[in-house]
């Protein structure tokens, strides 16, 4: 039976109270007290919003950085109800182009296998690891498909031989807004091991091949997809706030970007408001998100500017390295809690950005306020984020870099500083490694399923259930002391192995 808040007054603290003590509290630090069960974890509903107008299945988005959203993360993240920013450490053009092919297609991964005209004669080396290659005449995705490549035939030459001499004929395509189970069903009934997946215009998007089908069967059933009010993909990108950045938005707002995130570590800036305020008037049908934020008064300012949404984390992230740098930000469950009790109260979205290393992170985030959480690191070890597989030490890893650090900022956020006086850089992240996850659209659906018992043991059946006890007081909290964070751990043991799923 579920009590009356009045019965839990001495047993744990309600957030208001504790999160009014004077310290910076992070989600390691703080444990929830579990409530009452009575539906099923299967139950629970973790549908939600990623900004006013744009409703998600699932409460994930990944972040606006160089070595985790392009494309492949974008496709996968919106096949599982999720949603990526796509970052905006590229041209404009290139951005645009990334959103654009995100949203092009209706299928759960992307093959990006290279196009050769007849007359090029590509090494293997040129097939990047693919399998196979589309031939068309001018060797580009806007003309006439004309073969397909195998690299098998490339290999077995002893010179590169044009493409010509050995492309296979151009079997049935199939259309690019087929969803998963239609292209499976294409391949079934035509009897192909791939297809080419071709737009209604004639453009040639993709290459599908069994192999993929087969891959995707033995992750979990897919969900229900973000999909826009264009009937497409949801795909979000960001933006900075310099005098170039309103190009950069008009071409990805013409590309089709359901939302745009302004991208800054700290939002409250006079760069940001007016960037606010010029979207909002020139592209008032796209969702607008802003931040970072931390507080309160960052927070009113960005509200009264106009966003549809916000972003908050300072310091939070696994590659961030500004409380270090500059001595500003926020413990983070600190600041989503005191973030989201102000905008609830205007009906905005918040985002818990940064800081993310398992479920338990996840249940914290969104009980303490947040309607999604965004994730660097969690998810750039997938197979979807942007980069190669290398060896460390035997394991297998793929690059993660903040956006701050030097080698980020010379690539291509670097625009960001030239027109600064001060032209002496100082990095605030780093760059790094993460381990080896497999595919998002496996371990995605498992760290849901976590995250949904988590719920489960508070009592909450749903965001909007969570929120509820949250400010109801119903749900109490306390904070962990270092040998109560040891405890929760794994302990005592002279090894183990740790398998989540
Ligand atoms: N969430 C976090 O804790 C952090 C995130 N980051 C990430 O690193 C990247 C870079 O972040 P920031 O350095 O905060 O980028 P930023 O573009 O907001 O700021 C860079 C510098 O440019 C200045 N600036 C911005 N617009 C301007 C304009 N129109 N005119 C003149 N000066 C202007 C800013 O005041 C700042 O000094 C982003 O991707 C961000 O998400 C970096 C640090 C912390
Ligand atoms: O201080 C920083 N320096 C950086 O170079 C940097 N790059 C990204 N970010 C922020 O970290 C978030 C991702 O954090 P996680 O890896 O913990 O998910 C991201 O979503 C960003 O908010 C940075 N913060
Ligand atoms: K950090």
């Amino acid at each position: 039976m579920a009590a009356s808040s009045t019965d839990f007054a001495d047993d744990g603290f309600a957030a208001a109270r504790l999160f009014s003590q004077g310290f910076s509290y992070t989600y390691d630090d703080v444990i929830f007290l579990p409530g009452y069960i009575d539906f099923p974890a299967d139950a629970v509903d973790l549908s939600t919003r990623l900004s006013r107008r744009l409703p998600l299945s699932i409460p994930c988005v990944a972040s606006p950085m160089d070595t985790v959203s392009e494309a492949r993360m974008a496709v996968a993240m919106a096949s599982l109800g999720a949603a990526a920013v796509v970052h905006c450490n590229t041209e404009p053009d290139a951005q645009a182009a990334i959103v654009r092919a995100a949203k092009s297609r209706r299928l759960p991964f992307v093959s990006s296998v290279p196009f050769f005209s007849p007359s090029s004669a590509p090494a293997l080396n040129d097939f990047d690891g693919n399998e196979y290659a589309l031939v068309t005449e001018r060797g580009d995705s806007l003309s006439r498909l004309v073969g397909v490549a195998v690299a098998a035939d490339a290999a077995s030459r002893e010179v590169p031989a044009p493409v010509s001499e050995y492309m296979r004929p151009v079997p049935r395509s199939a259309s690019a807004s087929f969803d998963f189970e239609q292209a499976a069903a294409f391949l079934a009934d035509e009897g192909l091991d791939y297809a080419p997946l071709v737009s209604d215009d004639g453009e040639v998007i993709d290459l599908i091949a069994a192999k993929d089908v087969e891959r995707i069967r033995s992750y979990p059933k897919l969900g229900k997809p973000s999909l826009g009010a264009d009937g497409k993909f949801v795909v979000a990108a960001s933006i900075g706030t310099r005098e170039d950045d309103k190009r950069r938005l008009e071409q990805l707002v013409k590309a089709g970007a359901n939302a745009i995130v302004i991208d800054s570590s700290q939002g409250n800036s006079i760069y940001q408001l007016d960037m606010i305020k010029y979207a909002k008037k020139m592209y008032p049908e796209v969702d607008l998100i802003g931040g970072n934020v931390v507080t309160i008064a960052q927070t009113q300012n960005l509200i009264q500017a106009g966003v549809d949404g916000l972003r908050v984390g300072m310091g939070s992230g696994s590659i961030c390295t500004t409380q270090e740098v500059c001595a500003v930000g926020r413990g983070q469950a600190t600041a989503v809690y005191k973030v989201s009790s102000y905008a609830k109260d205007h009906d905005l979205p918040v985002i818990a950005d940064g800081g993310i290393s398992n479920s338990g992170h996840i249940v914290k985030a969104l009980t303490l306020g947040a309607s999604t959480v965004m994730m660097g690191s969690f998810l750039a070890g997938s197979h979807e984020a942007p980069g190669t597989y290398e060896y460390k030490d035997g394991r297998r890893v793929k690059k993660y870099r903040g956006m701050g650090s030097l080698e980020a900022m010379t690539k291509g956020s670097d625009a960001r500083y030239l027109g600064d006086t001060l032209k002496l850089k100082v990095a605030q992240g780093v760059v790094g490694a993460v381990a080896d996850k497999g595919s998002v659209l496996r371990f995605i659906p498992y760290t849901m399923q976590a995250v949904k018992q988590g719920f489960q043991d508070l009592g909450a059946s749903s965001l909007q259930s969570a929120h509820g006890l949250l400010r109801s007081e119903t749900l109490r909290l306390e904070v962990r002391t270092g040998a109560a964070q040891v405890e929760g751990g794994i302990h005592g043991l002279v090894s183990y192995e740790k398998k989540a799923f």
